[in-house]
């Protein structure tokens, strides 16, 4: 057979396929749980005769060798597009760069040629019988990437799930310039476990949610207390629309929760973008028609959401202040996470009929000295990052309840964020509003 020829002549060792790359390149990497662990392994070992080799990336799952290993980082710069707890890290040591963007333009970066590709370096599922490699947990932006790259080396894995995709899901062994083989474990990353105060918030919202809905189940623990909320609940007919597919939608797919029946579009599937997980979620999806990946740029463009009526997103955020400004990635100057597809989901689910947006987050957090700090604030301190504009602002929620905060006033939107902060940091918020100008005399308190 033909392609298994093709195949055999552009199989060779990651050292081999790594020999590709050039001082000054620019290197993407498969994002998430697709991380190519054999050729950043190579790649890292040649620390000593590159320089000024710049890689991309987001959401790292497990330690970067081109990071771990040149440790005077004279050979490999390391960027990311959307931050894990491990990426948080390397940011915090001066070990990587944060790349802003927003989701659904992630892949016009690349197509546009803002975005150089010297080399890409993807995980894919095994080939078949037509030459075709999956793309597997991640669709995202690979095409675009795949596009723009002059070279094209694939990571074979034999446990990368093949995932049904709507368009740009697999790969053809006529367009790869060489082929690896890794047979070692996938990257997982199950998400943080629900807390209690991730419960109390997700009961605030569960009121809202109804059956037939859209949902959109963002990064993080209250997403995953809610996945938890609706497994156990009555709810039906549960559509998928989602950019991450995690375990919570496991939970939901397997406590007969989602059927997809009422959506408007892809009836009868589920759709996601990107996968991160555990190893049964990665098998759950394995030739799963249920299930279609799609790229970032269709998943998390509005006017797709629009059509999907009743869509229900609900993320997290970092912190609020007392004018609807909502900070998701960072603490101060600190880069936590990403806009990632926070403002795309808010976007689309207010152009949707009956659609709602939720951002949640966890009133106030004790620092290690003990300290509390309220997470909404009277206004933005030098160096915080605003995710979601005020003039998006959707739900708010905290333990203490929903603040809808469109089509407030100013004076509206302090009174009802002061009414979901900590109770003991209310007073010092009211204040701060009389100070600011927003707070009228005959506000609640
Ligand atoms: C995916 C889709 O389908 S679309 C869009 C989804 N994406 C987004 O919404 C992007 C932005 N949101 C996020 O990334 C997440 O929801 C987050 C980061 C806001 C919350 O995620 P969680 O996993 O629940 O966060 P968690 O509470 O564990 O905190 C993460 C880190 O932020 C820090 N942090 C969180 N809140 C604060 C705060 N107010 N002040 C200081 N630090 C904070 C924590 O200490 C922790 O840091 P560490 O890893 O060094 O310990
Ligand atoms: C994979 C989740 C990325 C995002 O926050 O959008």
């Amino acid at each position: 057979m033909k392609v298994y020829e093709e195949y055999k002549k552009k199989l060779c060792t990651p050292q081999e396929a790594v020999q590709a790359v050039k001082s000054g390149d620019w290197i993407d990497y498969s994002q998430g749980c697709s991380f190519p662990t054999a050729l950043d392994c190579a790649l890292a070992a040649r620390r000593d005769e590159l320089r000024d080799v710049k890689i991309r990336n987001a959401i790292s799952c497990r330690p970067v060798q081109v990071v771990e290993q040149d440790k005077e980082r004279q050979a490999f710069t390391y960027n990311l597009w959307h931050c894990s707890g491990l990426d948080r890290q390397y940011l915090d040591q001066g070990r990587a760069f944060h790349a802003p963007m927003a989701f659904r333009n992630c892949g016009s970066y690349y197509s546009r040629g803002l975005a150089p590709v010297n080399a890409a370096m993807i995980t894919v599922a095994p080939m078949d019988a037509r030459g075709n490699f999956s793309y597997g947990l991640t669709n995202c932006c690979q095409q675009e990437v795949l596009d723009a790259a002059e070279v094209i080396i694939l990571e074979v894995n034999p446990h990368m799930p093949v995932v049904y995709g709507m368009e740009n899901d697999h790969i053809h062994i006529s367009e790869v310039t060489h082929v690896v083989e890794y047979d070692g474990s996938l990257c997982t990353a199950p998400g943080r476990a629900a807390t209690e105060s991730d419960r109390q918030i997700a009961a605030h919202i569960f009121p809202y949610l109804y059956d037939g809905m859209n949902l959109q189940l963002g990064i993080g623990g209250i997403p995953n207390a809610l996945g938890e909320l609706i497994a156990a609940s009555d709810l039906q007919d549960v559509g998928m629309h989602t950019e991450l597919m995690s375990d919570g939608y496991l939970q939901l797919y397997k406590a007969g929760k989602i059927t997809n029946k009422r959506k408007r579009l892809q009836r009868h599937k589920g759709v996601f973008s990107i996968c991160l997980g555990s190893a049964e979620l990665y098998e759950f999806l394995h030739y799963n028609q249920d299930i279609l990946s799609a790229p970032m740029s269709y998943v998390n463009n509005p006017e797709v959401i629009r059509q999907l009526d009743n869509f229900v997103s609900i993320n997290g955020c970092i912190a609020v202040d007392l004018y609807g400004q909502v900070s998701s990635e960072s603490a101060g100057i600190r880069q936590i996470s990403g806009t990632g597809g926070q403002l795309d989901f808010i976007t689309g689910a207010y152009m949707a009929a009956e659609g709602k947006a939720f951002l949640a987050m966890r009133s106030m957090h004790a620092d290690k000295h003990g300290v509390k700090h309220s997470h909404i604030v009277p206004r933005f301190t030098a160096g915080d990052i605003i995710t979601t504009p005020r003039t998006q602002a959707p739900y708010l929620v905290t333990e203490y309840g929903v603040a809808q905060l469109a089509g407030l006033t100013t004076w509206q939107r302090a009174e009802a964020l002061i009414a979901i902060a900590h109770p003991e940091f209310r007073e010092m918020l009211i204040q701060a509003a009389a100070a600011q100008g927003i707070w009228r005399q005959s506000n609640k308190r």
